[in-house]
């Protein structure tokens, strides 16, 4: 199925409860709902005040002129890392830029660091929701963040076009922030596409395949893709949490048995996107269980 479905709306998960701490009700229902979301899903709005809007709405100037740069400026903003350097002017989705922030500017820096908060926050009702509270310290200091900033142009026709072909994230935890342009489709298991539609206070949370391996599957890695259908330019802010080099993803027992049989290998994060960008790795449906599927 490759049909809209707008009756299909991605759950919302309220954060912006001041007293929401570990151990307290308010905590653990709004644990519950993360729960159901992700394995679901792989992906939910949340709607969350600890960044204070005068911050939120300044980002999009601060994207607006890193990206008006000079594009001799930009490409020299390149990278052998993985999602660090600057990537655009690409044939197949020509509306498309995006670079590492590098969180040069006191704002990106300071909306960076609040928004961690929210991603520690849901993988700590992920792990408590799992009874893997145990690995809780270890899997906090396994990643580490990138805040990587998009723009994509708008159409100059009434057509809509591709801004950012269909993947799954390859990350633990990616939360995107965006302008007033909406164009992020998710696809739920069932291969519909429900048009993201945030709403100022909210951010789209999404699970990446390192979760999902991690967890064995207990969570849902959304494919996702973008679509333009207006003139404005649309710009998005991803915050990722990655895990880092020479950490081994190894599914815990906890999440292993008869009715969850071990679906990958113990992999390395940063050699498996080593495997993912060789055409190998571009071409095949899922990368990973190619690279370190049981
Ligand atoms: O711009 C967006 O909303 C989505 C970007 C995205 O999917 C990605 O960078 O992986
Ligand atoms: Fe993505």
């Amino acid at each position: 199925m490759d049909s809209q479905t707008p009756l299909i709306k991605l759950p919302v998960i309220d954060f912006s409860k001041p007293e929401l701490k570990p151990g307290t009700n308010e905590w653990d229902l709004v644990k519950g709902q993360v729960h159901v979301a992700l394995r679901d899903y792989g992906c939910f709005e949340a709607t969350f005040d600890k960044i204070p809007i005068n911050l939120r709405e300044s980002i999009f100037g601060s994207l607006e002129e890193l990206f008006d740069l000079p594009l001799q400026t930009k490409i020299r903003n390149v990278s052998k890392k993985p999602y660090h350097g600057y990537v655009g002017q690409y044939p197949q989705v020509p509306l498309y830029e995006s670079r590492a922030s590098m969180m040069q500017t006191k704002t990106i820096q300071s909306f960076s660091q609040q928004l961690s908060e929210l991603d520690r926050n849901i993988r700590r009702m992920v792990l408590e929701s799992f009874g893997l509270e145990k690995y809780m310290n270890e899997h906090m200091d396994s990643t580490n963040y990138l805040l990587r900033v998009m723009k994509y142009k708008g159409t100059e026709t009434t057509e809509t076009k591709l801004g950012l072909n269909s993947h799954t994230d390859k990350n633990v935890v990616t939360i995107l922030y965006q302008n007033e342009v909406d164009g992020l489709e998710v696809q739920t298991k069932e291969g519909e596409w429900i048009n993201v539609k945030p709403s100022k206070q909210s951010f789209t949370v999404m699970i990446g395949e390192s979760l999902y391996a991690w967890l064995n599957g207990r969570v849902y890695a959304p494919y996702h893709r973008v679509m333009m259908t207006r003139d404005k330019a649309r710009y998005s802010a991803g915050l990722f949490s990655i895990p880092k080099a020479g950490y081994t993803i190894n599914a815990s027992d906890e999440v292993v048995d008869e009715e969850h049989p071990l679906l990958f290998k113990p992999f390395d994060h940063v050699k498996f996107m080593g495997f993912y960008y060789t055409e190998a790795g571009q071409k095949a449906e899922s990368a990973l269980k190619v690279y370190c599927g049981v």
